[in-house]
């Protein structure tokens, strides 16, 4: 699935000044497969950006499709299946389940689509260094510990895009080369691609294209 923009503007966003190089306004395509990192300072639309992305949000000017279709048509149930099959987020909120353990957690979003085993579920935790926090409720993790878990949440089902907003923002230098390589593995294997926002950090990693808000 490719995505296109065209002359796109969240609505609370059109009365402030963008730089040339924001894509806001703008159009332009992603091809499936690319690896993008989209670049703000606070308060420039990262958040809003995923949320829209997600059909969260639907207060913009312009045109966003997915391949041919305008993101707007979509209808609840159609943007519950490319949630499933097309689409993956980690939101900077996380969203994870609090009450609910690591093992819960994961298990409600890979039972969706049976795309691992737990035996593969706790290998992922493993190489991110939280295995032993299968059976702990999420609500009781450090933040960086949380994200982790809605790291490996979001790569346990099948998307051709998978959207992160500052998905490292409580992780060690250490952390997150592992759970970029980790998320970058997956990527490959399913030959998908992800869109990383970040406030300017790159992660020491060669992205095949860098945008701007
Ligand atoms: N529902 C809304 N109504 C009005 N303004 C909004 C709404 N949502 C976001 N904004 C404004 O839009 C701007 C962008 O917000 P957003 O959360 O997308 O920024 P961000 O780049 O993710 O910031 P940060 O890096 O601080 O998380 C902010 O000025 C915010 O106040």
């Amino acid at each position: 699935m490719d995505i296109h923009f065209n002359n796109v503007i969240p609505i609370p966003l059109s009365g402030i000044q963008h730089s040339d190089k924001s894509i806001w306004g703008s159009e332009f395509s992603l091809h499936k497969g690319e690896k993008v990192m989209l670049n703000a300072s606070s308060g420039k639309g990262k958040t809003t950006f995923t949320h829209t992305l997600a059909g969260i949000r639907k207060d913009f000017n312009g045109s966003i499709r997915f391949d041919e279709r305008e993101i707007t048509s979509f209808s609840p149930e159609e943007w519950a299946d490319l949630r499933k099959e097309q689409i993956s987020f980690v939101f900077q909120d996380l969203q994870l389940f609090s009450k609910l353990t690591v093992e819960e957690n994961l298990h409600l979003k890979n039972n969706l689509t049976d795309s691992f085993s737990s035996s593969e579920l706790k290998q992922m935790l493993e190489e991110l260094e939280i295995d032993d926090k299968w059976s702990v409720p999420c609500g009781i993790l450090s933040m960086g510990q949380q994200q982790r878990v809605a790291i490996i949440r979001a790569l346990c089902q099948p998307f051709d895009w998978l959207l992160m907003d500052e998905p490292f923002s409580n992780l060690d230098v250490e952390n997150t080369q592992r759970a970029l390589s980790l998320i970058n593995n997956r990527v490959n294997d399913i030959k998908s691609g992800f869109i990383l926002t970040t406030l300017g950090e790159n992660h020491n990693f060669d992205f095949d294209r860098e945008l701007n808000l």
